[in-house]
């Protein structure tokens, strides 16, 4: 059967990564994403102000909304402090194999289902109380009704950080004009360039006010 992109990526990952050095994970699909196959990730310019906010947030609890290839989770996993956890939701574990190749990092949990489900499931079946860091990187027309949703929930706290890729484009505008006029987050816009190419895209921060 032929191989997938993702495939093709997780290849080129172990044949010129070094196994634990999440720098090199990083590196390899980057240098394989911007030469050969465009993929979806983050990627290394953006990547940089991710690293950036998630430092800042020194969070013990990210939630990732859009796993795809394991790049953001890996980038940010080698940033966490002692302790600190990932959950990343995603929609179709077709990249299983990779998602265990790749992520051999501690404290990365991977919870399977729609973004919905898993949100609203993260209370009871996950003893979560609330989430300090939340990047959202995953289908544009899901960052407004889940970030919603969380609200509801009682998942933000006063200070959650949510961090929105693809804010320009693809875009999420709803998000980004919810965001902007509610008062209950401060905004930051980190304009930046979509993964590889020079299309303009960026970053939104919103802190949630409590
Ligand atoms: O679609 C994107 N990302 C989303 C992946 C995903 N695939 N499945 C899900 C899912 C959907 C429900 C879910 N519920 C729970 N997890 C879920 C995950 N998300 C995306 C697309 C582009 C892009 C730019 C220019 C183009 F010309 C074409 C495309 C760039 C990016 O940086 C992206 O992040
Ligand atoms: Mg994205």
């Amino acid at each position: 059967s032929s191989r997938s992109k993702e495939q093709r990526i997780l290849d080129f990952v172990l044949k010129h990564a070094v196994p634990g050095d999440p720098t090199s994970v990083l590196n390899a699909i980057d240098k394989y994403c911007s030469q050969q196959e465009w993929a979806m990730n983050v990627g290394d310019e953006k990547g940089l102000i991710l690293d950036r906010v998630l430092q800042e947030a020194s969070p013990s609890l990210v939630l990732e909304l859009g796993t795809y290839c394991w790049y953001s989770a890996v980038r940010m996993a080698r940033l966490l402090k002692q302790g600190a956890q990932i959950l990343t939701v995603e929609f179709n574990r077709n990249n299983a194999d990779i998602a265990h190749q790749i992520l051999q990092f501690a404290g990365v949990q991977v919870l399977e289902g729609s973004s919905e489900e898993v949100i609203r499931q993260l209370q009871k079946k996950h003893a979560v109380d609330t989430v300090d860091f939340i990047f959202i990187d995953h289908w544009k027309d899901r960052y407004l009704p889940d970030t919603k949703l969380m609200e509801e929930l009682g998942l933000l706290r006063k200070g959650t950080v949510i961090l929105a890729d693809n804010v320009i484009f693809p875009g999420a505008p709803d998000y980004l004009q919810y965001v902007r006029s509610s008062p209950k987050y401060d905004c930051t816009y980190y304009p930046s360039h979509l993964e590889y190419l020079d299309a303009e895209d960026g970053l939104e921060k919103a802190v949630y006010k409590g």
